[in-house]
């Protein structure tokens, strides 16, 4: 079954900039009404301008929210619902790569997508007389496998993969679908800060190695696009690197029944 994106209302968390601008590039390409939220509040506000100058000034606005505050985040979600009636969409895009100050990481990449998942069932659950909807979570391949340089950053987005499949679970009775997308390293500018020593620990062969392997934050939005669309693989983890055809990552089970 196919999803119908048009009239639909996204919010995408950390789309100033990056792979969530170009998601909600995408959204509005098909039709959908988009709220960019970031705590980058001139840069929201730039690419804001230029989504409402391409798109039209109605269909997409700015709120700030850094997701690491929860009063940012109760209001992001009401101002989206003052603005367009409801959220059908959200898409848990904001994430950080930094080692050293990886409590803030983990707050960001972990806490506040969480803390944004459920919200997005209060408002969107069937449960809580919502009309159900979608919500696409932003893991990596640092989710799937473990990785010296970058632990802590492995380690979160192993969280963000776990919960986003725990949550396909109970979406029987909520009818909001779960889904995570992980990607191999995309060419936005946290990427190519990734040598950055006060960011991770790889070696600066390693870094070449990945570096010479980018994927284009075009490729994630085509996948995010696709997830939200298709019904039919609600829970899944969805692979999305250069050296293979996208697809589902099939976690072995470790249950005997
Ligand atoms: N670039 C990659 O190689 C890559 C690969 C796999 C997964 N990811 C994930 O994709 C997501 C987007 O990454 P990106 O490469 O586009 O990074 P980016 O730095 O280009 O964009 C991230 C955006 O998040 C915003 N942000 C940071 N802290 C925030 C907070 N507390 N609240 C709200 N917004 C905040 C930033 O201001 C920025 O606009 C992240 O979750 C990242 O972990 C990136
Ligand atoms: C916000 C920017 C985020 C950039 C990071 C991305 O999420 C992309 C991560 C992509 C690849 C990471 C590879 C890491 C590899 C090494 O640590 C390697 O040695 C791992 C080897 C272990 C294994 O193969 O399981």
């Amino acid at each position: 079954m196919t999803y119908d994106i048009k009239g639909k209302t996204a919010i995408v968390t950390g789309s100033a900039r990056g792979i969530g601008k170009c998601i909600c590039s995408d959204l509005l390409k098909k039709g959908a009404n988009v709220v960019v939220s970031d705590t980058a509040e001139d840069v929201g506000n730039e690419t804001t301008a230029e989504f409402q100058k391409e798109f039209g000034e109605s269909r997409v606005v700015f709120i700030r929210c850094n997701v690491t505050k929860e009063e940012d985040l109760q209001n992001l979600y009401s101002k989206a619902i003052a603005t367009f009636g409801y959220v059908d969409i959200v898409v848990n895009n904001a994430g950080i790569l930094n080692e050293e100050n990886w409590k803030l990481m983990m707050e960001i990449n972990v806490t506040g997508l969480i803390r944004s998942c459920q919200l997005a069932l209060d408002n969107m659950s069937t449960k809580n007389k919502g009309k159900g909807g979608v919500v696409v979570n932003l893991a990596s391949v640092a989710g799937l496998m473990a990785g010296e340089g970058s632990k802590v950053y492995h380690a979160s987005k192993h969280a963000v993969y776990g919960y986003t499949r725990s949550q396909y679970l109970t979406q029987g009775t909520d009818n909001v679908r779960f889904n995570c997308v992980c990607p191999f390293l995309v060419d936005t500018a946290l990427a190519q800060d990734w040598d950055n020593s006060n960011r991770t620990f790889l070696t600066s062969d390693l870094i070449e190695k990945l570096k010479a392997h980018m994927l284009k934050t075009e490729d994630i939005a085509e996948a995010v696009i696709f997830l939200i669309e298709d019904e039919s693989n609600a829970g899944k983890a969805y692979l999305v690197t250069p050296f293979q055809k996208w697809d589902y990552y099939e976690q072995p089970s470790v249950l005997p029944f």
